[in-house]
């Protein structure tokens, strides 16, 4: 998977969020986008999964040497947000059950998924009734395992302890080959491990780059 990004710039009203914005993601690394609060990181990880539109610019992809369409994307990525949310009214194994008919896991069942995870006491609790950190594991668990060569992290680490920022890390190292990773973040332990480092802000129309 590759994604090019050409004079790139994206726009809310009058305010530019970022700007003339050229840079190139391949596959096989993970790339941290970093910022302050506000700086335009879940702006720029939405326009990629093409769920926004740029204001200007162009946006590319390609996989295995075939250009894929920009409206075609979401069938090559898997992301996890805050503010993309899991279906409350779903049990875990129902989630898990309606995901898989939409996407495929990564050679791995559903009751696997569930213990790997760490959420088998809880495979038949509603949604809704998890805590934010067991939805935080849920939606990272869903995102890593399934197969997709894009996987789009948003503050990953969001709602997580201490064991649950290990078992983000470990089964995020576990499943990177060949993938292209892009996290957005501004907290070291989510992506100091990354191999490449996209700061927004010199891509602010004001700032000096
Ligand atoms: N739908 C929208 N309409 C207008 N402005 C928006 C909209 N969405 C985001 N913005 C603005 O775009 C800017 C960048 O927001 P964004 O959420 O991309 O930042 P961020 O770097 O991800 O922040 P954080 O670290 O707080 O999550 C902010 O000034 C925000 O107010």
């Amino acid at each position: 998977m590759q994604v090019k990004l050409s004079a790139l710039g994206k726009r809310y009203n009058f305010e530019w969020i970022f700007r003339n914005l050229d840079y190139e993601f391949s596959a096989g690394n993970i790339y941290a986008v970093l910022g302050h609060n506000g700086s335009g990181k879940s702006t720029l990880i939405n326009t990629i999964s093409g769920f926004l539109l740029p204001s200007e610019g162009q946006l590319s992809f390609s996989h295995q040497n075939a250009t894929i369409p920009v409206e075609e994307i979401y069938r090559y990525l898997s992301y996890a947000a805050p503010y993309l949310e899991t279906v409350e009214e779903f049990t875990l194994t129902e989630i898990l059950e309606f995901h898989t008919r939409f996407k495929q896991l990564r050679q791995i069942s559903v009751p696997e998924l569930i213990d790997r995870m760490r959420l088998q006491k809880s495979r038949d609790k509603y949604v809704k009734d998890f805590s934010s950190g067991m939805k935080q594991r849920l939606k990272l668990g869903l995102a890593i395992y399934t197969e997709a060569p894009l996987l789009l992290l948003d503050e990953p680490t969001t709602n997580l302890d201490q064991e649950g920022i290990d078992w983000y890390l470990e089964h995020l190292h576990q499943n990177k080959q060949d993938r292209l990773i892009i996290i957005g973040s501004n907290i070291s332990h989510e992506y100091s491990f990354a191999d490449e480092r996209l700061h927004i802000t010199d891509y602010h129309p004001v700032a000096k780059k």
